[in-house]
């Protein structure tokens, strides 16, 4: 097993990377009192509820099992879990259990943020994106049907609890999708780790266990040092953007149904490598050897055809990362490393997008 530290100060966290972690007593020991609420969707539960519930027996737990979908990550179903809180009388030292992937651990760190302004809660992430990425770092939201994570708070887990094994039956598609945060962090700010994925990214589609656990590895040190650097976005967090102002555009647009967080990413962060080499920061050659990365991750390189530059210019400027009424975009000036800039031409932006999308 692996342990990474988020250092936060007081709430620094650890995160625990291994095989067959579930069956261990990791959750039981951050726990502080003895009420916990596991919540998970019903995808997920029939798989690995039970080994989470036994590693906690004795435990005075209840489960909370929500509808599976991005189209659930919703006001909605916060309040049923604070529904469920309530009526199973959790207290303020209680701990909320998320497990799943990023739309349930988004949601339940936004539930126990906000539950008698703010109760603990643990990350066991059951997908890849969720296991790099959404596990990490505190960002908790939910969507808003005019923009994606628009409601949200920063509040930290207490740990994070990595079992690679649950990759076994994440579905091909969701695999890819996770691998878009994983070139994420290569493309920003570590070209050796870009490297590396360049080399083994057929053995890392083919789920070999051992490169798998590097890549997770490797993507959560990237995010934990990130994060400790600047936990509430007020500078360079926001490279971790890469792709997303693109990609959300796309997700919001789309109704949170159709492509996939980490599919809308890749495209995204397609888009901004075309940028940053329109703009003359990076080469063609740079585009084309990130599309041939994304590629071979099953990724898609474009916006689906029904989005668009319409709808993109009228999203994008509702990004997060706007100041002044000015977008700012997380672009490439190499591969390894990124910058967060509202310092490129209007004109630029309409030339992508009328490349790039329908009219
Ligand atoms: N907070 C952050 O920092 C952050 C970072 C990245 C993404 N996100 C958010 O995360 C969400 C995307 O997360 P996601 O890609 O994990 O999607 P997801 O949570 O929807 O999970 C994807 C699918 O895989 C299923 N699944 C999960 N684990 C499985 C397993 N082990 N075996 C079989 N099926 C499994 C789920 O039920 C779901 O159908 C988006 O809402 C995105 O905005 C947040
Ligand atoms: O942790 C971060 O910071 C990120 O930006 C990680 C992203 O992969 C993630 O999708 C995040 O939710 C996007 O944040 P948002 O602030 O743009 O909603
Ligand atoms: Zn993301």
């Amino acid at each position: 097993m692996h342990t990474l530290d988020v250092a936060l100060g007081a709430r620094s966290y650890p995160i625990y990377i291994g095989q067959s972690l579930l069956e261990q007593d990791l959750l039981r020991r951050h726990i502080r009192a003895s009420q916990a609420l596991i919540v998970t969707n019903e995808t997920i539960a029939p798989l690995y509820l039970d080994a989470v519930r036994q590693s906690l027996s004795g435990l005075d737990v209840n489960t909370l099992i929500l509808p599976d979908g991005e189209q659930y990550k919703t006001l909605a179903t916060l309040e049923t879990i604070f529904d469920a809180l309530l009526s199973q009388r959790h207290s303020r030292t209680t701990t909320l259990i998320a497990l799943g992937g990023g739309v349930i651990g988004d949601m339940v760190g936004f539930a126990a943020a906000c539950y008698q302004r703010g109760v603990d809660f643990l990350q066991v992430p059951t997908t890849l994106l969720a296991q790099v990425d959404s596990s990490v770092g505190g960002k908790t939201a939910v969507n808003h049907p005019r923009g994606k994570n628009m409601i949200g708070a920063f509040h930290q887990p207490r740990a994070v609890v990595i079992d690679t094994t649950v990759l076994n039956t994440l579905p091909e598609r969701e695999l890819s999708a996770g691998l878009a945060e994983v070139i994420k962090y290569g493309l920003i700010r570590d070209a050796d780790f870009y490297q590396w994925l360049e080399v083994n990214m057929d053995g890392l589609v083919a789920r070999d266990p051992a490169l798998l656990s590097e890549a997770i590895l490797q993507s959560c040190r990237n995010k934990a040092e990130v994060v400790a650097e600047d936990e509430t976005e007020q500078g360079n967090r926001a490279l971790l953007n890469l792709g997303h102002t693109f990609g959300h555009a796309i997700e919001t647009a789309t109704g949170y149904s159709d492509w996939l967080h980490g599919e809308a990413v890749g495209a995204g962060t397609m888009m901004a490598a075309q940028l940053s080499a329109d703009l003359g920061w990076i080469s063609e050659a740079d585009v084309q050897r990130i599309g041939a990365l994304a590629a071979r991750a099953g990724l898609p390189l474009a916006p689906p055809p029904g989005v668009t530059a319409a709808q993109f210019r009228d999203l994008m400027a509702l990004d997060k990362k706007v100041m002044d009424g000015r977008l700012r975009l997380v672009l490439l000036k190499a591969i390894g490393s990124a910058v967060v800039t509202d310092q490129f031409a209007a004109q630029a932006l309409e030339r992508l997008l009328e490349k790039m999308c329908q009219h």
